[in-house]
């Protein structure tokens, strides 16, 4: 059995995991070996010509990880300099051992003085703090740090870097800007989430031999996202379709003077697969949109009552409202009156719900008809925070536990939007996506987006995979154009994205 690539392992799970193979016969000592081993073989790897090795380890087992590197550096040759923090003698376990087994007389962290910035300068092995990190960063610690990243030292870090939290990806008062992370077994969610991700460099996960059936069982219901995780529930265009089959998407388009962010999600729909897309319209907007329009059918609704005559119509399979529609009491209207359908909120749908977002979940929680549960909220950090205040004020949560929580409040699924992009379903599924490059900051980016995953809702995906998928999809087409890419670029890149998916 393999670990799957996009298993995520949280700090405690982590520490589980390691707990249940020692109860399973393995030596805990044997794992810091390969853990010490392989950090060694990776500074080699990357250092092949180093003129000094510099081995910061610390009080727990990290710093024991450390200590197996310096000695494993020391045997190859390197000439090695170590220095830790807090009082070696009092280590204890494992570390204590990997202490004695290294012979190299280390010295105080105070005494170290980071020699970077050139060729010749230190690599510096950063064994100070990895799952265990229990608080921020101060004093000496702290400004050997940020001395260390100042002088631009290139630095390995050992499962994590020092002042990263794991399970959230925050900086802990200061953290090491590492080239290397070498983490063991599985990443951590602080591998993948901001800005720990930027601080960890290139990540390499090397097996130390806890089994695979350990690491499974301890993993929870988070993961990286990727095509793994919802490949098997992607529609696939089949012969014998029609394009009813495939769906019909209907978009909610703003004023005369607000179509084009409709515009860009029913294109995107279009693209994505949905076998009909409609654009509703108030009537003073149908002239301009019907002269941007082709293949994607255009729908006079002004009020309420036209909405819900239209409602009547079930080959209508999913909704997006929200782009470009303006915020207000038509737009709460609007969308409790679709929360029992398969529904994308997004941007003004759901800044109209920062006055009482208790509404729109009251009408969230009342389960309708065939399409109920599937609905997905798409705030960025500003509407998370419209809809969702404590939880987004809450220090102690990291991304995917306010995601989470917002998903269990809402009973939607979520899509917390940003660089690192987190999916959560109201059951606890969560996933952290990655494939997003910069350049998805532009405007009408979002938009996009809700049109695509409102695509793959129309076409039957279960709200959580197609949220998924569709964040994944936009992510894929972003890197397929990268520099200078707008909104329109994205729609076309599509194609060429579900394609590499449906052949993959
Ligand atoms: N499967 C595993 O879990 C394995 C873990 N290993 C290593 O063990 C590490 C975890 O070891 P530990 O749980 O001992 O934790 P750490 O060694 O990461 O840190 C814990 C120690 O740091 C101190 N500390 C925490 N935050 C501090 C702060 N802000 N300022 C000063 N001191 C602070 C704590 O009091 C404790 O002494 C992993 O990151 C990994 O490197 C490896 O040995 C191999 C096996
Ligand atoms: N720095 C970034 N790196 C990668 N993706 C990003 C970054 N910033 C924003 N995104 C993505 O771009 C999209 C922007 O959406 P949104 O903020 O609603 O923009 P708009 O309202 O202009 O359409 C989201 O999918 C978001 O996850
Ligand atoms: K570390």
């Amino acid at each position: 059995m393999l670990i799957p690539s996009h298993t995520l392992l949280a700090p405690d799970e982590m520490a589980e995991a390691d707990r249940r193979a020692a109860l399973s016969g393995l030596s805990s000592y044997g794992l810091m070996e390969q853990a010490g081993r392989a950090v060694a073989a990776e500074v080699l790897r990357h250092f092949p010509v180093l003129e000094r090795a510099v081995v910061l380890c610390g009080p727990g087992n990290n710093g024991g990880d450390g200590y197996v590197a310096a000695r494993v550096l020391a045997e190859s040759g390197v000439p090695v300099a170590l220095f830790y923090l807090g009082d070696p003698d009092r280590l204890k376990g494992d570390a204590e051992r990997a202490h004695r087994n290294c012979k190299i007389n280390g010295a105080p962290l105070s005494a170290y003085r980071p020699d970077g910035g050139k060729a010749d300068g230190d690599v510096v092995i950063d064994a100070l703090f990895g799952a265990g990190l229990a608080r921020p960063l101060e004093g000496e610690v702290k400004a050997l740090v940020e001395a260390v990243n100042e002088a631009e030292c290139p630095v390995v870090a050992v499962d994590l870097p020092s002042g990263i939290d794991g399970r959230t990806g925050r900086v802990m008062g200061a953290a090491l800007r590492a080239q290397h992370t070498i983490t063991f077994m599985a990443r951590k969610p602080g591998h993948l989430l901001l800005p720990g991700r930027d601080l960890c460099g290139h990540v390499t996960v090397t097996d130390i031999g806890i089994p695979a059936r350990i690491v499974a069982a301890c993993a929870g219901r988070l993961a990286e996202n990727g095509p793994a995780v919802w490949q098997a529930s992607l529609p696939r265009p089949e012969t014998a379709q029609h394009k009813f089959v495939r769906g019909h998407l209907m978009v909610f388009s703003g004023g005369p003077s607000a179509t084009g962010a409709g515009r860009l999600s029913a294109a995107a729909g279009l693209r994505t697969g949905a076998g009909l897309v409609t654009i509703a319209a108030p009537g003073n907007a149908l002239s301009v949109l019907a002269t941007q329009l082709t293949a994607v059918m255009l729908k006079r609704i002004d009020d309420l009552d036209g909405l819900e005559g239209v409602l009547e119509d079930k080959r209508l399979t999913a909704f997006v409202l929200g782009p470009g529609f303006g915020i207000g009491e038509r737009a709460r209207a609007f969308a409790l009156a679709l929360s029992g359908r398969a529904l994308v909120l997004d941007a003004d749908g759901i800044s109209s719900f920062s006055e009482d977002p208790q509404s729109l979940f009251d009408a969230f929680r009342q389960e309708r008809g065939e399409e109920q549960g599937q609905r997905v909220l798409t705030p960025h950090e500003g509407e998370f925070a419209r809809l969702f205040a404590d939880i987004a004020g809450d220090r102690s949560l990291g991304k995917v536990e306010k995601a989470r929580a917002a998903a269990s409040r809402a009973n939607a699924v979520i899509v917390y939007k940003g660089a690192d992009t987190v999916i959560a379903a109201p059951d606890g599924r969560a996933l952290i996506n990655a494939n997003a490059p910069p350049w998805l900051a532009t405007a009408g980016s979002g938009d996009v987006l809700a049109g695509i995953i409102g695509a793959l809702l129309a076409q039957k995906m279960p709200a959580f995979e197609a949220a998924a998928a569709g964040v994944w999809l936009h992510g894929d087409a972003g890197g397929r154009l990268g520099a200078g890419l707008t909104a329109e670029d994205l729609v076309g890149a599509i194609g060429p994205a579900l394609a590499g998916l449906l052949a993959g």
